[in-house]
């Protein structure tokens, strides 16, 4: 089977300026991603996972290497193709959930097909069974202030999924929860991954987030420091992703 995404060789040096040194924030990463995966990127801070992130979600550009989702290289997009691209096959779940406050969240779900011109009753349809798979039917017309934040979190999965995207890429999804929300949502992002068949990256300095994956990659300056797979038990992979934390040193957050 052909690789979803494959990462080869990929470098990103940020440039000086005024007077700081110059920083190699990836160094030389390669990386296969098969459809279905549900990947972690863990690594202490500073060591290039947000900067990762970026580039895959095409945030930002890479100094060197190239990326390939399904088939297309994403390091030689002119900026309205990237545009188009990220729009139709990525979605973004982030930390601090952006949803637009002047919106219901109906509507902040409906936002990327709206976007996109879809036929309406296409959307009203998509967003309906989004609402019900993600169990926030009940939702609909309120506004993000008058929910949880582990509701918030559902209501960006939706909008992430209403594209129907090649790859979710999530950035601390957990990051603003208490750990009752944070199990929630990545039981969440679990169904979405089983259910949805939706491949998912996602960042996290959470050991516990993370043992809800398949794989974990752990970047150290920049380079893929170690690669571990689950097999089985969630709480054996738990106890697996502490011990390579602790193998590797540092700030293992
Ligand atoms: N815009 C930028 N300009 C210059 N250097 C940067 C920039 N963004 C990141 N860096 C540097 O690149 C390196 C990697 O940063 P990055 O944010 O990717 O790390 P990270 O692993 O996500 O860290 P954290 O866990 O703290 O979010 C760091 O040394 C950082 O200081």
């Amino acid at each position: 089977m052909k690789d979803l995404i494959e990462i080869h060789n990929l470098t990103k040096v940020y440039r000086s300026f005024k007077g700081a040194r110059e920083v190699t924030a990836l160094d030389g990463i390669s990386l296969s991603v098969q459809k279905g995966e549900f990947i972690g990127v863990m690594g202490p801070s500073g060591s290039g996972k947000t900067t990762l992130l970026n580039i895959l979600s095409g945030v930002d550009t890479p100094t060197g290497g190239s990326i390939h989702i399904e088939g297309r290289n994403i390091a030689e997009m002119k900026k309205d193709e990237l545009a188009l691209f990220r729009r139709k096959r990525t979605g973004y779940i982030f930390q601090d959930f952006n949803l637009l406050d002047s919106l219901t969240l109906k509507e902040n779900i409906a936002l990327p097909l709206i976007l996109d011109r879809k036929p309406p009753g296409q959307i009203e349809q998509r967003v309906e069974e989004l609402m019900q798979f993600f169990g926030i039917a009940e939702l609909a017309d309120k506004f993000q202030y008058h929910v949880s934040g582990g509701q918030r979190q559902r209501v960006a999965a939706a909008r992430a999924l209403a594209p129907d995207p090649a790859v979710c890429f999530a950035d601390e999804p957990t990051g603003n929860l208490d750990s009752k929300s944070s199990a929630g949502v990545m039981d969440m992002l679990t169904q979405m991954n089983e259910q949805k068949d939706c491949t998912i990256l996602m960042v996290t300095h959470d050991a516990f987030a993370a043992s809800y994956c398949k794989r974990i990659i752990f970047i150290q300056d920049g380079q893929i420091a170690a690669q571990i797979q689950r097999a089985g038990d969630r709480k054996v992979f738990f106890d697996k992703i502490l011990e390579v934390q602790s193998v590797l040193g540092g700030d293992s957050r």
